[in-house]
């Protein structure tokens, strides 16, 4: 496996502000990370240091070996950030072939244009888009130059359904092609299920990386859904339960023991009926940390 992205000890602070605080990872080729946390955590910020806006105060940062931002790395990195693209003037069609000049292996503009469903805006100024199609044409230039290594901070929001499934098969194309992607997404199931391994930042500290498999397997939740007529308070005090949900006749139980919990249910099974088992969701676990950490 190649080594891509290196960071070891990473310190960033906006002026007394510490946004990161000793950040150590490293990125292979091919991987597809999801980089999450709450609002405000550090995901973008980690993203301008990879990138070369920002440098870190203190720790090392390597892409292919070189510092970030050198040329020899911005051409083989796509990305398309939060509020990325200035608008301005000219048409999308000229805005993504001046991009593509600054790219030894780019795409043709044209096929790029099929591929994501964006032929019919080719002539359009940038000016006159919407939201979502600026979005759209935002990916296109993070792909247009053919790039190893996209960073991709938010991507499909302002997506359409129809503009997030060109999206999703873009993405798993690219991986069949071997690029390497980081991604940060409020979307936690699209994370869940694309993301080989999974990055959580907490106040500006990694506090997991691994896969979701490992995840799960760190935070032993399960979920128990049932219809009852019991009362909430009947489930509170069971063992391994971690939360209780009652609503319109619908339990919602979190357990971090299930087969504790279950054996402590088996006096109540009359009164429950479609019993439902599940291992927690991205989400689910992500809340749980979450919640965890401010407690
Ligand atoms: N240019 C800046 N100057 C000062 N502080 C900043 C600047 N940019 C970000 N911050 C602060 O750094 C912290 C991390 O911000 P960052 O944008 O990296 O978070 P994020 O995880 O990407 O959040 P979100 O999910 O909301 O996009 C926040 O507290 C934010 O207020």
């Amino acid at each position: 496996m190649t080594t891509i992205i290196q960071a070891q000890q990473l310190d960033f602070s906006y002026g007394s502000h510490q946004v990161l605080k000793n950040l150590t990872l490293m990125i292979q080729a091919g991987e597809i990370i999801g980089l999450i946390g709450e609002n405000g955590a550090g995901k973008t910020t980690l993203l301008n240091l990879l990138l070369g806006v920002n440098q870190p105060q203190h720790g090392q940062l390597t892409l292919w070996g070189h510092q970030p931002g050198v040329p020899v790395v911005q051409t083989q990195i796509g990305s398309m950030l939060q509020g990325d693209i200035a608008v301005q003037g000219i048409t999308v069609g000229d805005v993504l072939k001046l991009t593509a000049r600054h790219y030894p292996a780019a795409f043709a503009v044209p096929t790029l244009l099929a591929q994501l469903q964006l032929t019919d805006l080719a002539n359009k100024r940038l000016t006159a888009l919407s939201g979502g199609q600026l979005r759209r044409v935002t990916f296109a230039l993070a792909l247009v130059g053919n790039p190893n290594l996209l960073f991709l901070d938010e991507p499909t929001v302002g997506m359409d359904v129809t503009a997030q499934r060109t999206f999703w098969a873009r993405i798993a194309a690219l991986k069949t092609q071997g690029k390497t992607i980081i991604m940060t997404s409020h979307y936690l199931d699209d994370i869940q299920q694309v993301a080989d391994r999974i990055f959580l930042l907490r106040h500006g500290q990694l506090a997991f990386q691994g896969t979701f498999r490992q995840l799960q397997d760190q935070y032993r939740q399960v979920e128990i859904v049932a219809q009852t007529t019991l009362a909430a308070s009947t489930f509170n005090n069971l063992p391994g339960v971690t939360a209780v949900d009652l609503t319109a006749g619908t339990l919602h139980l979190s357990s971090e023991d299930g087969d504790g919990t279950l054996q402590a249910l088996v006096p109540y099974l009359p009164e429950l009926h479609q019993i439902v088992i599940r291992r927690e969701s991205l989400a689910d676990i992500f809340v749980h940390l979450v919640r965890g950490a401010s407690a």
